[in-house]
C-alpha cells in the first residue's frame, strides 16, 4: 500500500523530502501535462472561429490571405486595366468573380476598355464556379486580383498602378434569406467592405466615378407599386436590405463630404446563365432535375408570390449604362472641389412573374414535372412581390429591357445542361 504514502497526511500539506524515482516520476508528468496543454491551446486556436472550416465565417474569410504584389504581378494589374480605344474607361471591377461581375467584365473588356477584376473566392457558393467564371474572364484578357475589399492596402496598391477612371463595384454579401444565418458577412462586406472602398477612391488621385450595386429589397414593406426611387426606403425587411440602404446612405455622406461621383442601381432578381446558385430559378432547376421536391411560397390567404426577374443581359447594358453617364468625381487629395453627381435608379423588367409562373416554363424547358411543395412565406427577409418602375433609367441611362422570364430561362436551362453535364453533374 506504498501509494497511500504520496499522499499527504493533511490536505494542502506535502511530504518535506522526495524520493528519486518518485521526483523523475513527476517531471515526467509535468513533462506530458504540458504537452497536453500546449496541444490543446494549439488545437484551441488552430478550430476557433478564426480559421474554422465553417463556411459560415466572416472572420476566417476577412483573416485569409491572398498573395500580391510584385512586378510581375504589377504588369499583369496593369495590362489588364489597359485600354485599347482612345475613349475608353480603365474600370476597376469588384466581385467580378460573381455572376453580374463576370457579366459586366466581359462586356466592357469587349468594348475595348480596360478592366480590372477584384474577388475574394469566399464559399458562400460553390467556389468552383466563381473559379470558372474567373476562366472565362482570364481567357478574355480579365485579371481577377484574389483580395477582399477589406484590406486597404491592397486597394491602395491597385490605385497606385492604375489610375482607375470608373469602380463597378459589385462585391457584395448577397441573399436575403441568409442574412438570418450569417449577419456579420452582411456588415463586413456591404457595410465595412464599402466604406472601406470608398476611403481608397477618396484619396485616388484622380477620384474615380463609382457605380455600385443596391438592390430592389431596399423597397422592403413598401406596398406602392411600381415601386419608384422616390419613393420611401426606410422599411427594410431583412439585414442585407439593410445593409443595401445603409449603402445608399453611406454614398450619400461620401458624395458629399469628398465629391465622389456615386451611382446606385437597385437591381431587380438578376437570372441568366452563369447565375447563382443560392437563387430559387438555379436551385428549382437543379432539385427539378434531381426529382427532389421544391418549396415555393405563397403569401397571405394563398396571396401570389411574384418577383420582377431581370435578365442578365439587360442588367449589363443598365451597368453600361451607368458608367457611360456618370460623371466624373470633383474631389482631389480627399477634398470636395464642387458639387457631384449622385444617383440611384431602378433596374428592373417592370412585368412580375408569379413564382408559380417561373416552376411552370422552368417544367416545360427541362421537360420534367417539379414536385410542388406549396408553402407559408417564411418570415425570414422574403417580401410577397417586387416590380419596378424604370423611367429614371430609360431617361437618363438609356436603359430598355428587352428579354421576357421564358426567353431568359431558356438561355439558361441551356447553360444550365451544357454547365452541369446535361444535369448529370449536378450543382451543389
Ligand atoms: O432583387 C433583389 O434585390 C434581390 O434579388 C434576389 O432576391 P430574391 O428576389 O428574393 O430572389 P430569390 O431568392 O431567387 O427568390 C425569388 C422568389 O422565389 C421565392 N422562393 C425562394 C426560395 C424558395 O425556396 N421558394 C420560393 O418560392 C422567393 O420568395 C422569391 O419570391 C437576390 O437573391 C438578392 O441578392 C437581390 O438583391
Amino acid at each position: 500500500m506504498k501509494h497511500l504514502d504520496d499522499i499527504p497526511s493533511t490536505p494542502g500539506k506535502f511530504k518535506p523530502y522526495f524520493h528519486r524515482t518518485r521526483w523523475q516520476s513527476s517531471v515526467a508528468k509535468l513533462a506530458f501535462w504540458s504537452l497536453v496543454f500546449v496541444g490543446l491551446i494549439f488545437i484551441f486556436f488552430y478550430r476557433s472561429p478564426l480559421v474554422s472550416d465553417d463556411p459560415t465565417s466572416t472572420s476566417r474569410r476577412s483573416l485569409r490571405t491572398y498573395s500580391w504584389g510584385g512586378p510581375a504581378w504589377e504588369k499583369r494589374v496593369r495590362s489588364s486595366a489597359r485600354l485599347r480605344s482612345r475613349r475608353g474607361f480603365s474600370v476597376l471591377v469588384t466581385g467580378a468573380a460573381g455572376f453580374v461581375g463576370t457579366h459586366v467584365s466581359s462586356a466592357l473588356k469587349r468594348r475595348g476598355d480596360g478592366v480590372l477584376g477584384l474577388d475574394n473566392f469566399n464559399d458562400y457558393y460553390d467556389p468552383s464556379l466563381k473559379r470558372a467564371r474567373q476562366a472565362l474572364l482570364e481567357r478574355s484578357g480579365v485579371f481577377v486580383v484574389e483580395g477582399d475589399i477589406n484590406d486597404a492596402a491592397l486597394l491602395k496598391k491597385l490605385f497606385e498602378v492604375v489610375p482607375f477612371t470608373h469602380v463597378m463595384h459589385l462585391a457584395a454579401q448577397a441573399g436575403v434569406r441568409y442574412a438570418m444565418e450569417n449577419p456579420s458577412s452582411y456588415v463586413h462586406s456591404n457595410i465595412a467592405g464599402f466604406v472601406n472602398l470608398l476611403e481608397v477612391c477618396k484619396s485616388a488621385n484622380p477620384q474615380p466615378a463609382i457605380v455600385w450595386a443596391s438592390s430592389s429589397s431596399v423597397y422592403g414593406l413598401n406596398t406602392k407599386v411600381p415601386f419608384s426611387e422616390k419613393d420611401r426606403t426606410d422599411q427594410p425587411a431583412s439585414l442585407y436590405a439593410a445593409t443595401k440602404k445603409a449603402g445608399e446612405e453611406i454614398a450619400h455622406t461620401y458624395n458629399h463630404i469628398y465629391g465622389l461621383s456615386l451611382t446606385g442601381l437597385r437591381f431587380f432578381t438578376v437570372y441568366g446563365p452563369w447565375g447563382r446558385p443560392d437563387m430559387a430559378y438555379f436551385f428549382f432547376t437543379r432539385d427539378i432535375l434531381k426529382g427532389k421536391p421544391i418549396s415555393i411560397f405563397e403569401g397571405v390567404n394563398h396571396g401570389t408570390v411574384a418577383r420582377d426577374f431581370t435578365y442578365i443581359d439587360d442588367i449589363v447594358k443598365g451597368c453600361l449604362g451607368a458608367l457611360d453617364t456618370a460623371e466624373k468625381s470633383t474631389g482631389t487629395g480627399g477634398k470636395k472641389r464642387g458639387a457631384a453627381q449622385l444617383r440611384v435608379f431602378n433596374l428592373g423588367n417592370t412585368s412580375p412573374v408569379p413564382v408559380t409562373d417561373l416552376v411552370t416554363i422552368l417544367e416545360r424547358l427541362l421537360k420534367l414535372k417539379a414536385k410542388r411543395n406549396i408553402m407559408k412565406l417564411p418570415r425570414n427577409g422574403d417580401v410577397p412581390f417586387t416590380h419596378a418602375n424604370i423611367s429614371s433609367a430609360q431617361r437618363e441611362l438609356g436603359y430598355k429591357p428587352t428579354t421576357d422570364l421564358q426567353t431568359g430561362l431558356k438561355k439558361f436551362a441551356r447553360w444550365y445542361l451544357g454547365y452541369y453535364n446535361g444535369g448529370k453533374k449536378a450543382a451543389s
